[in-house]
């Protein structure tokens, strides 16, 4: 069988009379040939307007995609070729037990164009009609599948932590797996019960350091911990107490926990709790968040003692800045005895993984090993063989924390996780179909969160927060905005209006007027405290009522930590968000996707408004003339 025309060789046929008689016949036959191969391609091209002028539209644009199949049709015939196609459609004949179809007969008779009758279905073609050649193979185009996503099997299958707190509460002495010291100090701070995440996750920790510090059961490195539970459910507890319980008995102090928090605040607020558990043990901990000068920091690190270099810390609470200038600096900050690694607001850590914070810690925590601790010295983590786990070792956990963890594979990987466990009330409800559908990520509010939001224009905005306050009595109120000159003015607004106890709380004040301003609003000094997003993540202000978003948040992420300052360990609380017409649908859209029950209409109406509007105006002009002054200066 020949694919391709063959050029024969067919003589000297001027010289030889018999020759030239053969010639002519085959010349007579080719041009019989050509010819019934035109009217053939005329009749097809007909017929094929016509089937298309029949097809559905749909049929008709797969018709147009090319096959390789009608290809085979452009392929110019040669005489062995027709003959193959004669045996072909005989052959076919047989097989089809005689029976003969309006086709064949076509296709048999070149001179005979006369179309298919309209009503006959064309038949599937097993072999291209002109070559005779069966195509092997199927070119049809195919519908590839998607790729649907498929998460690992621990994030897609995580240990539930249960959403309700007030009726999942676990009593402190039942069964704790905590130490008689711990339990004491809890109840008398005041906590009888564990919540939820405290009952999960206090057990986990403490199970993989059931031989002390050192490697878990059976010599196997402990897993890391990632525990995503909403905002105000007790996470901070939920590590500070294991640690504390696994360090306390050390021998030797070396710094052994190391906790990172995006901001001073933060860090000043979980080194509080260390420090208040952490009393009455031998354990000591320190905070590197610039709260105090560099130098100072570097002089509470470590002491001389027995002529010695040694570390005074067991627990660091640090920002991820300051930490990478006490490496950076070599200022006596040594993790080489590092057991546990706590990142808490995870998500949010791994935004600003470009200072490659994490990096400079895991050399600092595998870098060379120390002359004094040979016996302790630590390999970097690699395949776990019986040689790698012979000597005792001080294996490094990675501790993460969030209300709104992310569930992105990528993200996760840059922090280098080992056999992660995740501890989750909100990716349980993510079903399979969701997750192939690439929906948008799902996270749990606190169960006594109200969310509503009010329809608003701009100029209305400082009336509401007034409204609120003056008649509603909603304070203290926790308002948050976009920017931090959106802050001030609103604070100069409502300071100039009048009959309203407000601060600002943003990068506009110092470190320690920050401290002060966020101590005053906790004492209830302060209504209404006007911040940026300064505030918006895990800050613990108790009393906290209502949040108001007087600035729609723009990622649902912000939106999440902002309403979380209220309805906090159970507890029940309001947040507001003024939102413009055009803000409403794409919203109020972005937080039901999320996973909030919705958000309720609250409309405040213009006469409610009324009474403040004259003295609202007078407050517009004097505000213009302050705001002047302050950029004259
Ligand atoms: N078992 C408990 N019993 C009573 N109060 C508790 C308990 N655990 C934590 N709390 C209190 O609940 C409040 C919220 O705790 P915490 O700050 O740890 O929440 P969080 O989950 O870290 O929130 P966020 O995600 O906003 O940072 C704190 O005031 C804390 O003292």
């Amino acid at each position: 069988m020949s694919l391709f025309v063959i050029n024969r060789y067919l003589g000297d046929e001027d010289d030889c009379p018999a020759s030239k008689s053969q010639s002519e016949a085959l010349l007579q036959k080719l041009q019989q040939k050509a010819e019934w191969k035109q009217r053939q391609t005329l009749k097809e091209r007909a017929q094929h307007e016509q089937t298309e002028q029949k097809r559905p539209p749909k049929r008709k644009q797969e018709e147009h995609q090319p096959c390789k199949k009608r290809k085979s049709e452009d392929v110019p015939l040669s005489e062995d070729d027709s003959e193959n196609h004669t045996e072909a459609v005989e052959l076919r004949k047989k097989d089809a037990g005689g029976k003969r179809t309006k086709r064949e007969e076509v296709s048999e008779d070149p001179a005979d164009d006369a179309p298919a009758p309209e009503d006959e279905p064309a038949e599937p073609e097993e072999s291209s009609p002109h070559t005779g050649f069966t195509v092997l193979g199927d070119f049809e185009n195919k519908p590839s599948s998607k790729v649907h996503r498929v998460l690992p099997q621990w994030l897609s299958q995580p240990d539930v932590i249960r959403r309700d707190i007030k009726n999942n509460l676990l009593p402190v002495g039942d069964e704790s797996p905590l130490c008689p010291q711990l339990q004491k100090k809890l109840q008398d701070n005041g906590v009888h019960h564990f919540f939820p995440v405290q009952a999960e996750v206090i057990p986990a920790i403490l199970q993989a350091a059931q031989n002390g510090a050192l490697l878990g059961r059976g010599g196997f490195r402990p897993r890391d911990i990632c525990v995503s539970a909403p905002t105000g459910s007790g996470k901070t507890l939920a590590f500070v107490l294991p640690v504390i319980q696994v360090l306390m008995t050390r021998m030797v102090c070396e710094v052994r926990a190391l906790a990172v928090l995006p901001t001073k605040e933060l860090a000043q607020q979980v080194y509080k709790v260390f420090v208040s558990y952490a009393e009455g043990t031998p354990l000591r901990v320190l905070m590197l968040a610039g709260q105090k000068s560099f130098a100072a920091e570097q002089a509470s690190l470590s002491e001389i003692r027995g002529g010695v270099r040694r570390s005074t810390a067991d627990i660091i609470v640090a920002t991820p800045g300051r930490l990478v200038d006490h490496i950076n600096k070599n200022s006596g900050l040594n993790l080489q005895q590092l057991r546990f690694l706590i990142i808490d607001e995870a998500d949010r850590m791994i935004d600003s993984m470009h200072q490659s914070w994490l990096s400079l810690v895991m050399k600092a925590v595998y870098g060379a090993g120390s002359e004094t601790n040979k016996l302790l010295e630590r390999t970097e983590p690699a395949c776990i063989t019986a040689a790698s786990l012979s000597p005792p070792q001080m294996p490094l956990q990675k501790l993460l924390f969030s209300a709104t963890l992310t569930q992105n594979p990528e993200k996760l990987q840059q922090l280098g996780l080992h056999q992660p466990r995740l501890f989750s009330s909100a990716h349980s409800s993510e079903s399979p179909a969701d997750a192939a559908a690439l929906k948008p990520e799902r996270f749990d509010f606190p169960q006594g969160l109200t969310e509503y939001y009010v329809p608003c224009t701009l100029s209305k905005k400082p009336l509401l927060i007034l409204h609120f306050i003056l008649r509603m009595k909603l304070h203290p109120i926790l308002c948050f905005t976009n920017s931090r000159e959106s802050a001030h003015r609103l604070y100069l607004l409502v300071q100039l209006f009048g009959g309203v106890q407000a601060a600002e709380f943003s990068s506009r004040l110092s470190p320690k007027e920050r401290k002060r301003t966020l101590k005053e609003f906790e004492q209830g000094k302060i209504q209404l405290l006007i911040s940026t997003d300064a505030a918006a993540r895990g800050i613990d202000i108790p009393g906290v009522k209502c949040v108001v978003n007087y600035d729609a948040p723009q990622y649902i992420r912000m939106y999440i930590h902002r309403v979380g300052r209220t309805a906090r360990a159970g507890k029940s609380g309001l947040a507001f968000t003024f939102l413009l017409g055009v803000q409403e649908k794409k919203f109020l859209q972005m937080v039901v996707e999320a996973g909030s029950p919705g958000l309720q209409k609250q409309i405040v109406k213009p006469e409610s408004l009324k009474s403040m509007e004259e003295r609202y105006e007078e407050t517009l002009q004097e505000l213009a003339a302050v705001v002047k002054n302050e950029k004259t200066r």
